[in-house]
């Protein structure tokens, strides 16, 4: 039995040790704190996040990463963005020779605005041929719960993105192989921002126009990145990009949604943080996107209008003034 270690025992770490056991994984969980780790193991629940899902006899939890490590295939990553820097330098020598590096992170590093994949990379110094990101429209709590779902499985090495997908792939998970990395990422990135807006809008009072008016323009802006970094198109059009904004600026499951549901509703930036306890990556990566699209010179109006909400607390009313009255244009594809 192929074995796979998840570091996180949050959300998302949880879920994803669900769908890997039921592809018929053996699954060793790593967090930090004792008394979560050994409730997994002997009640085979995670009740903080998921009370009353029973996570399969397969899924074990430690808080030791080299226990983990040990003989693992896929080592899958689930923990705040801004965290990964400083706990893969801690267990980057552990690392078997032959483990794949799997990001499950949808964030951008603050001050280096580095995708997760090239924070890996450099801190590990691993080929393109040991890393991989899964990413798609997987709102944990209806993944815990078995519900259908697809994402993708990106690796710029073909072999490997084909070992990873069959890892992941289970009864209920769909997996869809894609090489490009890169794109898969800032899908994953951008979504969380718009989710923001999405939210901001939602709590203003606004109905499914502005949504659906901040969802298409958010999908432009995110491709335009995308291109101008070097992404293919395509990939902004298919689970990780459009899929992944759907479920996330539809859902009141999304935790960036809400969040921006809170800072429409007139919550300060704390106010909003002690309202929704866990990771929100869309609040701190948003100043990393901007920072991405300064260097490489791409409008993003509502990424801008998120981080002037959030970060320099101007009124959503007064920004969605300036969004609405920026200059007109023509709606061309990648623009
Ligand atoms: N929850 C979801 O539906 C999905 C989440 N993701 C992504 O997965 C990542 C993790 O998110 P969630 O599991 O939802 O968050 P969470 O807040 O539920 O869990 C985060 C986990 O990281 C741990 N953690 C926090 N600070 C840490 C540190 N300094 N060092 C080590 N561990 C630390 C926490 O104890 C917890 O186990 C994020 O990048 C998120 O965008 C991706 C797809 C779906
Ligand atoms: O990434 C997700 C769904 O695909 C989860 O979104 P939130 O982090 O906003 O809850």
């Amino acid at each position: 039995m192929r074995r796979c270690a998840v570091f996180g025992t949050g959300m998302w770490g949880t879920a994803m040790s669900i769908v890997l056991a039921d592809a018929g994984n053996d699954v060793v969980m790593v967090g930090r704190r004792q008394e979560q780790i050994a409730a997994i193991t002997a009640d085979h629940e995670n009740a903080e996040y998921f009370p009353g899902v029973r996570l399969p006899d397969t899924v074990r939890a430690t808080t030791d990463p080299a226990e983990a490590l040990a003989g693992a295939e896929f080592a899958y990553l689930s923990i705040p963005a801004q965290t990964l820097r400083a706990n893969l330098t801690a267990w980057k020598d552990l690392i078997d020779p032959d483990t794949v590096l799997v990001s499950l992170m949808k964030g951008l590093e603050v001050g280096t605005a580095k995708r997760m994949t090239e924070v890996i990379r450099e801190v590990t110094g691993f080929g393109r041929e040991r890393v991989a990101v899964v990413s798609g429209p997987n709102l944990s709590p209806e993944i815990a719960r078995r519900q259908p779902a697809a994402s993708v499985v990106a690796s710029r090495d073909e072999d490997v993105a084909l070992r990873l997908q069959a890892a992941t792939n289970g009864p209920y998970f769909r997996t869809y192989t894609a090489s490009d990395v890169m794109g898969v990422e800032l899908g994953g990135v951008v979504k969380n921002v718009i989710g923001l807006a999405v939210g901001i809008a939602d709590g203003m009072g606004f109905g499914d126009n502005t949504k659906a008016t901040l969802i298409t323009r958010g999908l432009a802006e995110t491709a335009r990145l995308g291109a101008a970094l070097g992404a293919d198109p395509y990939t902004f059009s298919g689970l990780a990009g459009l899929g992944d904004l759907v479920a996330t600026c539809a859902s009141p499951l999304s935790r960036n949604r809400s969040f921006g549901v809170h800072l429409g509703r007139g919550l300060t930036l704390e106010q909003a943080q002690a309202e929704v306890k866990q990771t929100v990556e869309g609040v701190k990566s948003c100043e990393a996107v901007l920072e991405l699209a300064d260097r490489h010179g791409v409008e993003m109006p509502i990424s801008e209008t998120v981080v002037a909400i959030v970060h320099d607390g101007r009124a959503p009313a007064e920004m969605l003034k300036e969004l609405m009255t920026r200059p007109l244009k023509a709606e061309r594809h990648g623009h």
